[in-house]
């Protein structure tokens, strides 16, 4: 099932040369496709485009085949800025998306704890933001994106401003959070080996348009230990490549 298709999708900031050109992509159910590129190729208008934060000014975003008139509701965000709500307790910000919503019930609470259980930050549940780390914060932030159960999470740098280890062991539970719950993720990165980690499909930006398009390798035999295959590091020395031969926006 197509869960997200960019179809000939146009737009242009007024007054600016920045421009996306009929543009086409696919997402299935349950595959997760990153975009890179520099920085000002168009990631973060394209995302806002696929979320509908921006009407395309040609062709049509489709959520499930249904046209993104709106922001789409029923998704999940996340962002490099974990944006919790200071004087609320993480299960509190966990909860947040449902409380705008409706009243919170048991079996909320219940999903939101097992959320902080496979993100390992159950001991946290009851503490402020302002005693988290930033890694702990990226995890409340994914927590409170997946609460309403979305089947599609959108992503723009979430682990940027994380080290090297916090990022890893983030990026491995993500993909047993997509894996495990079959949930779409589009995801915006400047970090190659984060893409080819992660990634179903990458696709490489210049000026608004994909230059790259790439389907990752079958780690099937190699799953937990990708990272250190002489295969994953040949993937990312192609998608390196890629990027080296895109000129600056
Ligand atoms: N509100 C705006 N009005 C006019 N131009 C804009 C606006 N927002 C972004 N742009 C321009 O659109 C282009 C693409 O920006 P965008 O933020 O999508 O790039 P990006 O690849 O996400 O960059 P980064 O990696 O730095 O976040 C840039 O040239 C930028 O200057």
């Amino acid at each position: 099932m197509v869960e997200l298709e960019l179809r000939n999708v146009s737009y242009q900031y007024e007054k600016d040369t920045f421009s996306v050109q009929e543009l086409n992509w696919k997402l299935h159910r349950g595959e997760i496709h990153c975009w890179l590129g520099r920085s000002g190729s168009g990631k973060t208008t394209l995302l806002q485009l696929a979320a509908g934060l921006k009407q395309p000014t040609g062709g049509k975003v489709l959520h499930q085949d249904v046209p993104v008139e709106e922001p789409l509701s029923d998704i999940g965000f996340v962002f490099q800025d974990a944006t919790l709500l200071q004087w609320k307790k993480v299960i509190d910000n966990i909860l947040l998306p449902i409380q705008l919503k409706r009243k919170i019930t048991e079996e909320d609470i219940a999903y939101a704890k097992a959320l902080l259980e496979m993100l390992q930050i159950q001991h946290l549940f009851d503490r402020y933001p302002s005693t988290l780390s930033g890694g702990q914060k990226s995890r409340v932030a994914i927590a409170r994106a997946l609460v309403t159960r979305p089947t599609l999470l959108f992503c723009d740098e979430p682990f940027a401003a994380l080290d090297l280890l916090t990022k890893e062991e983030l990026q491995n539970e993500l993909l047993y959070l997509n894996q495990s719950k079959n949930i779409a993720m589009l995801f915006v990165t400047h970090d190659v080996s984060e893409a080819a980690f992660l990634a179903d499909q990458i696709g490489v930006m210049e000026k608004g348009a994909f230059i790259y398009r790439q389907q990752a390798p079958d780690w099937s035999n190699v799953n937990s230990h990708r990272r250190d295959t002489p295969l994953f590091r040949d993937y990312c020395m192609g998608i390196r490549q890629s990027l080296e031969e895109t000129a600056h926006a």
